[in-house]
């Protein structure tokens, strides 16, 4: 699903409008109509006290249409707040603020310098500023939004909170209605997406509104949000008379003494994802603790890497490496394979830097923010971080894993895929190594490094989502494990 920037959200409103064809009054009918069955599933009780804040643009215009029909729905305690800080009004605007004065909900208007009451209501609808913002909030506007946060009410935007620019650059500073709740129109945006956004969402929805879904999905752009359908479309179903010569082996060169335990996790991610053979190349002193937790995996000695080299479909170096610089400079000689480099590795990439000139191409690096910092530079924003993401990974030929809430993959030719699976509780040591474990294994299995990247980083997030949707408050890497073959699973019964 790509995702596309406000200027185009435009012209799609414009064409569904000339081509569906649609009154524009109409289509804000249908949007603030959408809105209004997700917020009755969210506050079923029609007797929630709601008040609804509009500014005069058309993000304003949905807030009195959705009044309007919450009422019509039976919700009889609303109020609406109109706040006059301009002196223009949208023609849909006005023509709702109309229909709204033939019903009896209670509207007050507030001029610069007014002083604002307090909010007692259970729920505030924010219908302020949409995707019309332009400027950071000043003056009037930030005082309101203050006054709404300060609120000790249930926070639901109408498409975006307001002060929150769709995208581009989140000042970190940058004052918003914080919400709850954000029901956005057809598209969510790319800011959603960004760590920055935190404080202004809590959870998003996104509802179709009926902009014509072929012209978007036209629309030029670099940025997609990953989907169950783009994932049931690359993964290949197990076939009948493979063996495991068919599903590839992969080669995770990971652990020290201290930390082993990085190592057997990567090792059991590619057990688990359906890599035919595992090798591990690990210290000696962590062959024990490896017999025992997979003995499936199988053990390569450092000093057998250059003559064992040729058996691998795809190498995965880090987790746990520490200091072992050689390895990773010894990799970096052999014949170019699928390989992803993390954690351990990265770091010493980051330290040795004539080994970056040595990455091959179309290899996965798996940063989390700081470990990309350090390879990279400082970046005061995420913009900033995605834009020399998108410069690096097209410079280099390589695909860069940007790990976080919603992981970003950058590929060669500048494309943002963004993974929307995963969940707070898998914030813990040992789930990175779980991903490189899996990103290996998709290589092995001779998927491509676009696809093993989407593939591992939707898996791995949809194997912690089914856990914590099972009452898991806290995942620990190792219980991702088993839950990879369930989150695939998933797959094979949607497929069949
Ligand atoms: N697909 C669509 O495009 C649809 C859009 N709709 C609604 O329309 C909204 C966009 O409406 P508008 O383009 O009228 O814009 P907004 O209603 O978001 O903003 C109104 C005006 O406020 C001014 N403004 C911007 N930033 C400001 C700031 N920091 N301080 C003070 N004033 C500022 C601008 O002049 C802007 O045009 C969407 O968010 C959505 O809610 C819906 O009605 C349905 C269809
Ligand atoms: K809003």
């Amino acid at each position: 699903m790509n995702i596309i920037t406000a200027a185009q959200t435009r012209d799609a409103d414009r064409h569904t409008i000339e081509t569906d064809p649609i009154a524009s009054i109409d289509l804000m009918e249908r949007a603030s109509g959408t809105f209004v069955t997700v917020f009755m599933q969210l506050y079923p009780d029609r007797n929630t006290s709601i008040l609804v804040c509009c500014g005069t643009g058309n993000n304003g215009g949905d807030g009195l249409a959705i009044a309007r029909l919450l009422q019509a729905h039976g919700y009889d305690e609303i109020a609406v707040w109109i706040a006059r800080f301009s002196d223009r009004e949208s023609d849909d605007f006005s023509a709702n603020l109309a229909r709204l004065h033939n019903t009896p909900i209670p509207i007050t208007e507030f001029f610069p310098g007014d002083e604002l009451p307090v909010i007692h209501q259970a729920v505030v609808i924010d219908a302020l500023l949409g995707s019309g913002l332009n400027k950071p909030l000043t003056g009037d506007w930030l005082r309101l939004v203050q006054h709404i946060n300060e609120a000790a009410s249930r926070r639901v935007a109408v498409d975006i909170p307001t002060g929150l620019p769709p995208d581009g650059i989140i000042p970190e500073a940058q004052y918003t209605v914080y919400t709850h709740d954000v029901i956005s129109f057809q598209r969510p945006k790319l800011s959603f997406f960004f760590p920055e956004s935190a404080k202004a969402i809590e959870r998003f929805h996104v509802v179709d509104i009926g902009l014509d879904e072929s012209f978007i999905e036209r629309l030029p752009s670099d940025f997609s949000l990953i989907t169950a359908a783009d994932i049931q479309r690359i993964y290949h179903k197990r076939k009948p008379f493979t063996h495991k010569g068919t599903y590839g082996h992969a080669l995770l060169i990971a652990g020290d003494s201290r930390t082993m335990g990085a190592a057997l996790l990567s090792c059991g991610a590619s057990l688990y994802s359906g890599a035919g053979l595992t090798s591990a190349c690990i210290p000696p002193e962590g062959l024990v603790a490896l017999n025992t937790s997979h003995p499936e995996v199988m053990y390569c000695p450092a000093a057998d890497l250059p003559e064992a080299w040729d058996k691998f479909d795809a190498v995965g170096i880090g987790p746990g490496l520490g200091q072992r610089e050689k390895l990773l400079a010894e990799c970096l000689t052999y014949v170019a394979k699928p390989l992803v480099i993390d954690a351990d590795a990265i770091n010493l990439l980051a330290r040795a830097s004539p080994l970056m000139g040595r990455l091959p191409g179309q290899c996965i690096l798996t940063p989390h923010m700081k470990e990309f910092d350090r390879l990279f530079g400082t970046h005061r924003t995420w913009w900033d971080r995605l834009c020399t993401a998108r410069e690096q990974a097209e410079a280099r030929h390589i695909i860069l894993v940007l790990k976080n809430r919603y992981t970003f993959i950058v590929t060669p030719d500048g494309k943002v895929y963004i993974n929307p699976t995963g969940n707070p509780a898998m914030a813990s040591g040992g789930t990175g190594d779980v991903l490189t474990g899996m990103l290996t294994s998709f290589l092995a299995q001779h998927y491509t490094p676009e696809e093993a990247a989407i593939l591992a980083c939707y898996l791995h997030g949809a194997a912690g989502d089914l856990l914590a949707n099972e009452g898991m408050a806290v995942v620990p890497a190792g219980r991702l494990l088993e839950n990879i073959p369930r989150a695939i699973g998933t797959l094979n019964q949607q497929n069949s």
